[in-house]
């Protein structure tokens, strides 16, 4: 447990007085900087790292391929300017691959990406790799990895609940080939068996057995990503089989990546414009990308805002009225907690629906909405798959956030538009976005 979750302080999330007029630069994706360091560490030569998120999920995961022998350093990389003089451009991370190796002992944090993606990697060194985190990471699923990579060829140490802590005991090299997993509770067991799958003697075909599939996007992301360091995959979208991918064993190119902005991280302050019917830019906004965040355009256009995307970013903008919205979220879920916020807020009800894993991601999401919505004087009720939220006037008071990133931005939302909202534990927001304090009162102006 963190410091600041032993003695949660409490942040006053500031009331907006007014229509919001900003520009938020947003920091480098979570799920893009981890897979592009677990591929770059995976690699037959060095790679970079430009823009990624400095944030406590991507550090723990750089710490941990650290601590197996990889190279990453961290420097600020510079281009000249038509005058030659040396132009700051941003942090940039340069991966160095080597021999894993192990004991070593991997801190997970609570990060699903570091607890998920890493044990596949493990198999690969020469030792015993234990993975332990925080108490909530006992809880989270991880089955689908435990028994794909044992059907692999893994030794892997557990206590049998399918969950951490647990020790895999590195052979140097996993025979790889055709397994089966229920992926239901989490994409993340597909995208792990997929990353590492091109450094599998046999390369890797991941077959997800079970009746719902969670978060496409990020599993578009991992085959994007693998095909982008010259991995083979087929998958089900290119007309493959359905529910099934295949990777081919080959090496993987080291390459120069620069990472887009993380559009879930982007979602409060989207959602500040809608709510105080001002307008946000978030620059950099990418034109194709496979970040579940993109699909708020459409989301939050039809919960009342218009959105345009220029050269200058994506400049979204409110009108002051709030619709509710009948969406199923089970590809974006990580949206959930922000979409719940303005949905309470909205002038009519809104059923968020297919995102019943998210009972099982940072804290139990449904729940933890569902409790402090209602705390402040909403009517959230929980479903067997979602939400379903009636706006009531709301009023002030402690906004509990569980050590979950997303609770504590969702409150920030709904205190724009409610006085006297306290976010307890705003610090837990260093999941993904440590600045958020400050880019939010900055945004403000406050
Ligand atoms: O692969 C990824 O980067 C992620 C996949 C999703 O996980 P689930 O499929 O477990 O929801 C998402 O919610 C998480 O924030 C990031
Ligand atoms: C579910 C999330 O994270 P994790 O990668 O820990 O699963 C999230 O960021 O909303």
């Amino acid at each position: 447990m963190t410091e600041s979750s032993v003695h949660p302080a409490l942040w006053p999330a500031p009331h907006a007085s007014g229509a919001v007029d900003a520009t938020v630069t947003v920091p480098g994706s979570k799920s893009v900087t981890n897979r592009a360091l677990v591929l770059a560490s995976l690699a037959s030569e060095p790679g970079w790292l430009r823009r990624p998120l400095r944030s406590r999920d991507t550090l723990l995961m750089a710490e941990a391929l650290r601590a197996m022998g990889v190279g990453i350093e961290e420097t600020i990389s510079s281009s000249s300017t038509a005058s030659g003089e040396p132009e700051i451009t941003g942090e940039a991370w340069r991966v160095i691959p080597a021999g894993l190796h192990g004991p070593v002992t991997v801190d997970v944090g609570n990060a699903g990406t570091v607890m998920r993606f890493l044990p596949p990697v493990a198999t690969l060194t020469d030792g015993p790799v234990r993975f332990d985190g925080d108490p909530r990471s006992y809880e989270r699923p991880l089955t689908g990895v435990i028994e794909g990579l044992r059907a692999l060829g893994a030794r892997i140490e557990d206590d049998g609940r399918g969950a951490l802590p647990l020790t895999v005991h590195g052979g140097g090299a996993l025979d790889g080939g055709p397994v089966a997993i229920d992926a239901s509770s989490s994409s993340q067991f597909v995208s792990a068996l997929l990353l590492s799958g091109p450094r599998f003697n046999q390369g890797v075909e991941v077959r997800h057995t079970g009746s719902v599939l969670p978060s496409m996007p990020h599993i578009r992301m991992t085959v994007d990503m693998l095909r982008a360091v010259g991995a083979q995959v087929d998958e089900p979208e290119t007309g493959g089989e359905p529910n099934v991918w295949r990777v081919s064993p080959s090496a993987l190119l080291g390459r120069d990546l620069t990472i887009e902005p993380d559009l879930s991280n982007a979602q409060p302050f989207l959602a500040a414009a809608l709510v105080t019917g001002g307008k946000v830019t978030i620059p950099d906004w990418p034109e194709r990308t496979t970040q579940p965040g993109d699909a708020l355009r459409e989301i939050f256009t039809a919960m009342g805002g218009s959105c345009e995307l220029t050269e200058r970013g994506l400049t979204f903008t409110g009108t002051g009225r709030i619709h509710g919205i009948d969406v199923n979220l089970g590809e974006v879920g990580e949206l959930t907690p922000g979409i719940a916020a303005v949905a309470a807020l909205a002038d009519s009800p809104s059923t968020l629906s297919g995102v019943a894993h998210l009972r099982l991601h940072e804290t139990d999401r449904l729940a933890a909405l569902t409790k402090e919505i209602n705390e402040l004087g909403g009517d959230v009720t929980e479903t067997a798959d979602g939400l379903h939220i009636r706006p009531r006037p709301l009023h002030g008071g402690v906004f509990h956030t569980y050590d979950d990133h997303r609770m504590a931005t969702a409150g920030a939302i709904i205190g724009l538009a409610v006085k006297g909202v306290e976010i307890e534990n705003v610090g837990t927001t260093a999941k993904t976005l440590p600045d958020f304090p400050d880019m939010w009162t900055g945004m403000l102006g406050v």
